[in-house]
């Protein structure tokens, strides 16, 4: 039995940015080096970022990745990584279309592809729209142990490539990932690692990315489990990180050269570097509680959705409220207090507190902070349109969301809306008004979620020695949209708690007006709560995106037709 070093990279490549991404793999694979290992794994689809979408159908793409894999292979060469097995995620092309692929990277060749087998195509994957599914395994005798390469839903589907390879006698099988985090996924991940390394009888080397992609966030979790369950490693979460194991691995088992009838694709690299190493001590991360994880992945969404698009700063409104304080503190935390502009604006039916408490949020953290008030706009469209009831209050949220807008112009802010996942559900937001922006980082957070935040926020700032950033009010007072006198949420909503356990089971788990009666709620408010998700699907196709936390995002990951007549709440009882 001998050790084998795997490095595993956790990193957080761009979209689209083969040149940059390619900078990134030599400079973590030169790291690999110095940690003296033998094989370095980069998640799935690591030169190209993921997910890459429609630029997969480009061939002009597909040209530009297989061009950068070979450029990469020889980069990693002149860089003094050509005596390391380097494994990357890349898109590749043949005649049967568009590959999700695994480059073997060795001596400054591509010496090995492997091409994803089981495509996900559900919630937030497309992959049969893109892809061709693989027919080949890839085995690379490194030293004396053979290693399989595997990418992401390979090791969530029973049967497929996973026991194959073994049937093929790998030693340890190396799993290139790109998942994206909601809320619970670490521990099911675990156990699809687990299940698959007992299945095969060998070690499962799991790489994922890093980083936010538009409305995904990957958290990393990258690990190495040994086939009796047993967890070798474990990277920090939402952060890169190298994550180097010592595997021990067996090298005696007898391979079947035709496994089920798959082909495979066998390398054998000679000239590998050895460095005379002692055995590494392990690298466990420690565990994450869910507020955090889900704290770091709003973080981490927002931060890479602005500097990836070539932003550096972000205004909102700020009125004191419980939303718009959270999303500023997450602002904060992505960017920096000077990155932050918030502002007040004021109408004629804005409460005193909404201005002392935004004030009070602006003097806890040190963002920019000015007041614009709006009356004299809203004053204007009143008169001139002759607007009462409903139009009256929406033109106040559209007059806010017009000054945004003109100091994003004018400054180059990015604007964020402050909607959380309830209000989004039953379309409680004016459109073209406070739902105005660039990014919506508490879209997919429930409001009873955001409190929870909150309290999570402020208690770990006192912890820390640290001001709390969110003052006590914006916790504790009722929401309001102070669109009209003393209007509170609860004149049109029900309590909170109970729309965010209804709509769990709407939006997050399909169970129609039946189910969530039988569990114990009231029909008419269920019926009006399902009448106003259904409603408001137009609002939430033209609010903008955001990170998905929860099971079940708006968006991409629940796609519902606008135009539709079916009503699960019309069903007879
Ligand atoms: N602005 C805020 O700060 C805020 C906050 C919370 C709640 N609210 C509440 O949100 C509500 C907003 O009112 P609203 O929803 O009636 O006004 P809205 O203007 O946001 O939406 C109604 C408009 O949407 C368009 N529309 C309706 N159906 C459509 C469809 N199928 N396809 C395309 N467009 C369609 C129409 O132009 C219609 O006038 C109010 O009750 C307000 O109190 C506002
Ligand atoms: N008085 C206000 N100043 C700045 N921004 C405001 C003000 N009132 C509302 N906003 C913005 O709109 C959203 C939604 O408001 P609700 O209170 O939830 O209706 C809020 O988060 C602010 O960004
Ligand atoms: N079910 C897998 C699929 C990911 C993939 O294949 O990219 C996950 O969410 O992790
Ligand atoms: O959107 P906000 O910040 O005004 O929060 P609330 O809706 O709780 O008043």
């Amino acid at each position: 039995m001998q050790a084998l070093r795997i490095a595993l990279a956790q990193i957080n490549p761009t979209v689209g940015d083969l040149d940059g991404n390619a900078a990134l793999i030599v400079s973590w694979t030169r790291r690999a080096v110095e940690e003296g290992a033998q094989v370095v794994l980069f998640p799935e689809m690591a030169l190209t970022g993921y997910p890459v979408e429609d630029l997969a159908l480009i061939p002009s793409f597909a040209e530009a990745c297989t061009t950068a894999i070979r450029r990469l292979a020889d980069a990693l060469d002149r860089a003094g990584c050509g005596g390391v097995v380097t494994v990357v995620g890349y898109l590749d092309r043949d005649i049967a279309g568009a590959r999700n692929s695994a480059a073997v990277l060795f001596a400054g060749e591509v010496v090995s592809r492997y091409d994803k087998v089981a495509l996900p195509t559900y919630r937030v994957f497309d992959e049969a729209r893109y892809f061709a599914p693989g027919t080949h395994l890839s085995i690379t005798t490194v030293g004396e142990h053979r290693v399989g390469v595997v990418v992401c839903e390979d090791i969530w589907q029973p049967g497929g490539p996973v026991p194959a390879y073994a049937a093929a006698g790998v030693d340890a099988l190396l799993c290139l990932n790109a998942s994206p985090f909601e809320l619970g996924k670490d521990t099911i991940r675990r156990s699809v690692v687990d299940r698959r390394a007992a299945e095969a009888g060998v070690p499962v080397a799991y790489v994922n990315l890093v980083g936010g992609q538009d409305e995904l966030v990957f958290d990393g979790g990258s690990m190495v489990v040994a086939a009796d369950g047993e967890l070798l490693g474990l990277a920090r979460p939402f952060t890169e990180d190298l994550l180097c194991v010592d595997v021990d691995l067996p090298g005696d088992r007898t391979p079947d050269d035709h496994p089920d009838g798959w082909t495979v694709d066998r390398n054998t690299l000679s000239d590998i570097i050895v460095r005379g190493w002692d055995r590494r001590g392990r690298s466990i991360a420690e565990p994450v509680p869910d507020e955090e994880q889900v704290w770091a992945a709003l973080v981490t969404g927002l931060r890479d959705y602005v500097h990836k698009n070539g932003f550096r700063t972000v205004a909102l409104g700020l009125s004191g409220g419980i939303d718009s304080a959270v999303v500023a503190a997450i602002a904060v935390d992505a960017l920096g207090s000077d990155a932050v502009h918030g502002v007040s604006m004021p109408s004629r039916y804005s409460s005193d507190h909404s201005r002392s408490d935004a004030d009070e949020f602006a003097r806890r953290t040190g963002i920019r902070f000015t007041t614009e008030p709006i009356e004299s706009m809203v004053e204007v469209f009143v008169r001139t349109l002759g607007l009462t009831g409903l139009a009256e209050e929406n033109i106040q949220a559209r007059c806010r969301g017009m000054t945004l807008m003109a100091l994003s112009n004018s400054d180059g802010h990015l604007i964020l809306a402050t909607g959380n996942k309830s209000e989004l559900a039953v379309g409680y937001s004016t459109i073209y008004g406070d739902a105005v922006g660039g990014y919506a980082p508490i879209k997919d957070v429930p409001k009873s979620l955001v409190w929870d935040l909150a309290r999570w926020r402020n208690k770990t700032a006192t912890e820390r020695g640290e001001i709390p950033p969110i003052p006590e009010d914006s916790i504790d007072k009722p929401p309001s949209a102070e669109l009209r006198p003393g209007q509170l949420d609860t004149d049109s909503l029900p309590d909170y708690d109970e729309l965010d356990a209804i709509l769990y089971r709407y939006v997050d788990c399909d169970q129609g007006l039946r189910d969530i009666v039988a569990a114990g709620y009231d029909r008419d408010t269920v019926a009006d709560i399902l009448r106003k998700v259904d409603a408001s699907e137009y609002k939430r196709r033209q609010y903008p995106i955001g990170a998905k936390v929860t099971s079940r995002a708006f968006g991409r990951d629940r796609r519902m037709p606008i135009t539709n007549r079916f009503r699960s709440h019309d069903d007879p009882m």
